[in-house]
């Protein structure tokens, strides 16, 4: 008989997946772990956790009735797999593309994706309402976590289980995705925890103490012998889950089918009857690809690259803002013994390897805790010690609080340096820059400055850190114009912006149009500016704002265009306007940045068109506007 080696073809929907054998799934496994390798290598992508959860989600499709069961993964930048097994695998051809399917669960992509995730450790919180909900309306389901060991160690995560654990009778279960890494690697206390699990003593204890009570045992008679034995004191202590009032069962290896499925069998049922199960399973980052196994960081979330030769070193032409960032840290951690440099568990993506290596002593990375990482910034800048944070615009949405309640107000000197501001591509809108000028700019004390290229970033970032209050330097993903840098730690003047192009009156234009530019977007606007004869402010600083020089601007010229790359609502534009209506200035205004909607995935120059914001449609929009 013919031997059928490509089943995953013949899977549209986990329903499919289910009428298979399960000595079958081995076989789905392996060819659905190449189709992402392949699919992922060919669009770019989240690649080293999607494989290591290949044999999860399909155990956990075969054994849940998904979509009336419901599953949540929490960033779900490790859901590719679900997304084929529910019916994307065509659709993964156009992963991250602009009106293509996300790089994470999308309620509006899917009813299986139960849950919108992207930012860390929501999942367990989400679980839980629709487990009491479940409850609540009568309704016969289980609900399902799948959390990885970084986003675990969040704040979160762990609120959540403080209160999942006294709803004794709620069908939740927590899957800990173990496997030992974060981006980089994982990081704090839990993660010492979780290793000593694995292999330490308390698992030696828990593996003695079972066997002693049963040589072989279907898995759910040893759960509960177990529980039992705890009780006894047969075995090693309990878990930290278990003091949160969770059954604990593992670690066990999350990459054996076998014992994948009937572990999830057993579990599914006693969450219907026991409440709350907690499920530790052991996987590896990048499994089956030796290149990611052996380097899970680099292929974290590559672009594209030829599989059969692994990512291969090219040669940047620009440097990026993050790399700016990056040198000018360790400049002025040579220049400055106070500088400490502090991530949220995004020391790559941040720029921060090169400081970590040559300045151990004052790099901190906190794990997924941006609360955590701008008040601990606090503390340490009441003692006089010069904080650094660096942090992605839409993470900086989870420590707002912090900001307000732990740094504006008490007004302590800390330097945010805010990356991935604006628009960044293929993440999408949970990860897009966009509302961080609209929340920052209302804060008393902040100085807020946007650089237009990367001798202006390294320069603003000189003038936060001598700033004696909170500052914030927001700069894009990428590189910007590429601009020479300096190697001086000079400073800017604080609240002053400046005229980058003046109208030529040899050939005066019909109406004098100014551009009032906020961040890189300001070359976009110099393009349109030559072709059309208008001036050109680079304002620097969203706050203070420079209100004299718009103010000059406004009264020489017949119409101003507030251009920035956030959202308009709340944003630099806005705050202009704010100025002229106060001065009861008179004049045409054009505000362009992003719309009051979310900014999908897709590649950023198609995106900044889409959003009128390429040079062709910003004359476009100054044509139709002032003629
Ligand atoms: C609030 C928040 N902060 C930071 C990130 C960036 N981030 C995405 S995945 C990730 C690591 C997650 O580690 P883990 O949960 O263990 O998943 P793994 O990649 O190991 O499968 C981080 C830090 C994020 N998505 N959300
Ligand atoms: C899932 C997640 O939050 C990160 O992996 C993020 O996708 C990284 O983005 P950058 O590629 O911009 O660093
Ligand atoms: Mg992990």
């Amino acid at each position: 008989m013919l031997k059928v080696t490509n089943l995953l073809e013949t899977i549209t929907s986990p329903a499919d997946l289910r009428a298979y054998e399960s000595n079958q799934l081995p076989q789905i496994a392996q060819e659905l772990r190449s189709f992402i390798l392949n699919s992922v290598s060919s669009t770019g992508g989240h690649l080293s956790s999607n494989l290591g959860t290949v044999e999860l989600a399909i155990a956990l499709h075969y054994v849940f009735d998904t979509p009336h069961d419901r599953m949540i993964w929490d960033v779900g930048h490790q859901s590719y797999a679900h997304k084929v097994l529910t019916g994307r695998r065509e659709g993964m051809s156009t992963l991250r593309q602009y009106g293509g399917i996300s790089g994470f669960p999308k309620r509006s992509e899917s009813e299986y994706d139960a849950f919108g995730t992207a930012h860390s450790s929501t999942s367990i919180s989400a679980a839980l309402g629709m487990a009491v909900a479940a409850k609540t309306k009568n309704e016969k389901r289980s609900v399902v976590a799948i959390i990885g060991d970084g986003a675990m160690s969040a704040g979160m995560a762990f609120e959540a289980m403080n209160n999942a654990g006294v709803n004794k009778k709620v069908p939740l279960i927590v899957i800990l995705n173990d496997n030992e890494m974060s981006i980089s690697p994982a990081v704090g206390a839990l993660n010492r925890y979780l290793v000593k699990l694995i292999s330490g003593s308390m698992y030696a204890a828990t593996k003695r103490g079972i066997d002693k009570v049963l040589s072989v045992a279907p898995p759910i008679r040893e759960f509960a012998k177990r529980l039992e034995g705890h009780a006894k004191g047969m075995v090693g202590p309990a878990t930290i889950f278990e003091e949160f009032g969770f059954d604990y069962y593992g670690p066990i290896d999350g990459h054996n089918l076998d014992v994948l499925i009937p572990t999830l069998e057993n579990i599914k049922h006693l969450a219907q009857t026991e409440g709350p199960q907690f499920l530790h399973i052991i996987t590896k980052k990048g499994k089956g690809y030796s290149r990611a196994e052996e380097d899970p960081i680099l292929y974290h979330g590559p672009g594209k690259f030829d599989a059969s030769i692994g990512i291969q070193a090219g040669k940047a032409s620009k440097k990026t803002f993050t790399q700016v960032f990056g040198e000018w840290l360790c400049d002025m951690g040579v220049a400055d013994e106070r500088l400490i440099a502090i991530t949220p568990a995004m020391r790559e993506g941040s720029g921060l390897n090169e400081f970590e290596a040559r300045f151990p002593d004052r790099y901190y990375d906190v794990g997924i805790a941006e609360q955590h990482a701008v008040t601990f910034a606090a503390g340490i800048a009441c003692e006089g010690l010069k904080p650094v944070v660096a942090i992605y615009s839409t993470f900086l949405q989870r420590g707002y609080d912090q900001l307000i309640h732990d740094v504006t107000l008490q007004n302590l000197p800390i330097v945010f340096a805010i990356d991935r501001a604006g628009i960044v591509g293929a993440d999408g809108a949970t990860h897009a820059g966009a509302f961080d000028i609209a929340f920052l700019r209302c804060l008393p004390n902040l100085v807020l400055m946007t650089p237009s290229n990367e001798q202006e970033c390294r320069a603003m970032l000189s003038t936060a850190f001598r700033y004696d209050g909170p500052a914030a330097v927001r700069y894009p993903r990428g590189s910007g114009v590429g601009t020479p840098l300096e190697s001086s730690l000079d400073t800017l003047p604080i609240g002053k912006g400046r005229i980058v192009r003046a109208i030529n009156n040899e050939a005066p234009p019909k109406k004098k149009i100014a551009f009032i530019c906020f961040g890189p977007i300001l070359y976009s606007a110099l393009a349109v500016a030559e072709e059309i004869n208008a001036t050109v402010v680079d304002m620097r600083f969203v706050k203070p704002l420079d209100e004299e020089l718009l103010l000059t601007i406004a009264r020489s010229h017949d119409g101003l265009v507030l251009i920035e790359d956030s959202a308009i609502q709340g944003g630099a534009g806005s705050a202009c306007l704010e100025v002229l209506s106060n001065k009861n200035i008179q004049i045409e205004t054009l505000q362009l940045g992003l719309p009051d909607e979310y900014v999908e995935h897709g590649d950023v120059n198609l995106l900044l068109d889409h959003y009128g914001l390429s040079a062709q449609k910003i004359q476009q929009s100054v044509v139709s506007r002032f003629g």
